[in-house]
């Protein structure tokens, strides 16, 4: 699903009237209409005071006719425009006067205004400022955001959470509306899903308002959130007359004196995803342990009892994923350094390989093209610098991954995969998978993905979204608090199962 920026959704806006040939203010109006719909049916009438705050711009006028609405199903409502300039938009002052047409008059909200009571069971409905945000709201508007957010009612922010720009940081992280949900319009928006912007709403669902088919097809965008339908295609069906070397021998290179688990635990989720084969290099230490644990695992040795000194692989391998567990000593550098040299496909690095490849920046250049890094936070802050905030990083991360022309993953609550100057936003995964291992997991069902024959970028994308889902199936066994990254290897088999489900009507989760 394609995440459009603010312009992007103004084109579609303008493309979409001119093709269907409707009146501007009918998008409103199926806005509106949607809205209402989404709430009715959750409220069934109920005697619920619902106070709505709502701007002098579209996204005000969202909210204003919203307010007929509700008035004609005889809700208990409050109006209140927040009339922070005296430029209205030609659709919000048409359903201003819908609305006094049906004897509603709003109470005009001025910078010298006495804040409206909100009582915690009221409903707040935030239309104050959409994506049309692009300065600072004023004093007196942040103060009544602040005075919104301290009530403790339920709010429901229209379009985005007032107060939260659609492309840049806030000005003042205090007057934006932190939202209990967001019904968004068409598309999800890139700040929902960053770690900075994504805590000002908990739950985000979509509203279709019939935007065109066609523009939403064509138009690019820099950025797309990989839902169950986005995923679906990438996925290659295994062939009757095959075999197991039909579907790769992956290699997993890593580990150290107590560090055995990390390779473990990445050969068994390559082999629970698919790969044909899998063999470990492991130091010394690691042979007996590896040999018991995970049978179907072949091992191979470094000369070293204690850690990795000389990487030699006696076959060509279809896919190599390394460095978990793998430590920094400087022998261990030097066999890194080394094997990026002869190496002739693309790697799967992560955790100390990144390490090594951050202390050793020469080595980056030496990294074999489409080569997939898996990077959480502190490991991509050492390998691109300290960003200012996560606009920020997203542009550092965006150059360095096509400098180098590999995939580039930024591993979080929506992990983004970067490759040729695009971002990919993952759309599963929970908190519980903030566990040890979880990231050796990871790279271990990518490599295993890209021994079967998947490309890069498709492996990645495909690896990352069944990571979040056997996560998400594992949390829903046993707990956030309790799911362990051996838990997400289990339920892969699952999240096969369940990415071929009937897809549910799309629905976000917040931060
Ligand atoms: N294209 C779509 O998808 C549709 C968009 N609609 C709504 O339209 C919204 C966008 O409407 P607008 O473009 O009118 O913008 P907003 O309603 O977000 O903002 C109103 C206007 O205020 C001005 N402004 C910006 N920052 C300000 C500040 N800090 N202080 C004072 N004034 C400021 C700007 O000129 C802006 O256009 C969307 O978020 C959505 O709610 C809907 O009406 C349906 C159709
Ligand atoms: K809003």
């Amino acid at each position: 699903m394609k995440i459009f920026t603010a312009n992007q959704i103004y084109k579609a806006d303008k493309f979409t009237i001119e093709k269907q040939q409707i009146p501007s203010d009918a998008l409103m109006e199926r806005a509106a209409t949607q809205l209402f719909e989404w709430i009715h049916s959750r409220l069934q009438g109920a005697e619920v005071t619902i106070q709505l705050f709502c701007g002098i711009g579209n996204n005000g006028g969202d909210g204003i006719a919203l307010a007929r609405h509700l008035k004609e199903a005889d809700y208990n409502i409050q109006v209140h425009v927040v009339n922070y300039s005296e430029k209205r938009s030609k659709d919000f002052l048409l359903n201003l006067e819908r609305l006094k047409d049906r004897k509603i008059w709003p109470e005009f909200l001025n910078d010298d205004c006495v804040m409206p009571e909100i009582s915690p069971n009221d409903i707040i409905v935030d239309a104050i400022f959409g994506i049309g945000l692009n300065r600072a709201p004023s004093e007196w508007v942040g103060k009544l955001i602040e005075h919104i957010n301290a009530s403790q009612a339920f709010v429901l922010s229209v379009d985005i959470p007032s107060g939260l720009p659609s492309d840049r940081m806030p000005w003042n992280t205090d007057h934006v509306i932190r939202a209990s949900y967001v019904l968004s319009f068409q598309v999800p928006k890139l700040v929902f899903f960053l770690p900075e912007t994504g805590v000002y709403q908990n739950q985000w669902e979509l509203l279709d308002i019939g935007l065109d088919a066609e523009f939403l097809v064509k138009e690019e965008v820099d950025y797309e959130f990989m839902t169950q339908f986005d995923v679906q295609p990438i996925y290659r069906p295994r062939l009757k007359f095959s075999h197991k070397g039909t579907y790769g021998h992956a290699v997993i290179v890593g580990g150290g004196y107590g560090k055995i688990g990390a390779v473990q635990m990445a050969a068994n989720a390559c082999l629970s995803i698919g790969a044909g084969l899998a063999t470990t290099f492991v130091p010394e230490c690691g042979y007996h342990s590896l040999q018991t644990a995970l049978p179907e695992a072949m091992v191979l040795t470094d000369a070293e009892d204690d850690y990795i000194s000389e990487i030699k692989i006696p076959f060509k391998p279809n896919a190599i994923g390394i460095g978990m567990g793998m430590g920094t000593k400087e022998e261990t550098v030097q066999a890194f350094g080394k094997f990026l040299k002869e190496v002739d496909l693309p790697l799967v690095i992560d955790a100390d390989g990144l390490n090594i490849l951050s202390q050793n920046p020469k080595l980056l250049n030496e990294i074999p093209k489409l080569s997939i890094l898996t990077p959480h936070p502190k490991e991509l802050e050492r390998l691109i610098g300290e960003w200012k905030n996560d606009f920020d990083k997203l542009d550092k991360a965006k150059t360095f991954a096509t400098k180098h022309d590999i995939v580039l993953v930024i591993k979080g609550a929506h992990t983004i995969t970067f490759y040729g100057g695009k971002g990919y936003v993952n759309s599963t995964g929970n908190p519980g998978m903030a566990t040890a291992g979880s990231g050796d997991v990871l790279t271990g069902m990518i490599t295993g993905l890209v021994a079967m024959g998947y490309d890069s970028l498709p492996a990645t994308v495909l690896g990352v979204y069944l990571h979040g889902l056997a996560g998400d199936i594992g949390a829903s066994l046993v707990s956030y608090d309790a799911l362990k990254a051996t838990g997400i290897i289990e339920n892969i088999g699952k999240a096969y199962l369940e990415l071929f489900k009937r897809p549910e009507p799309q629905e976000g989760k917040g931060a």
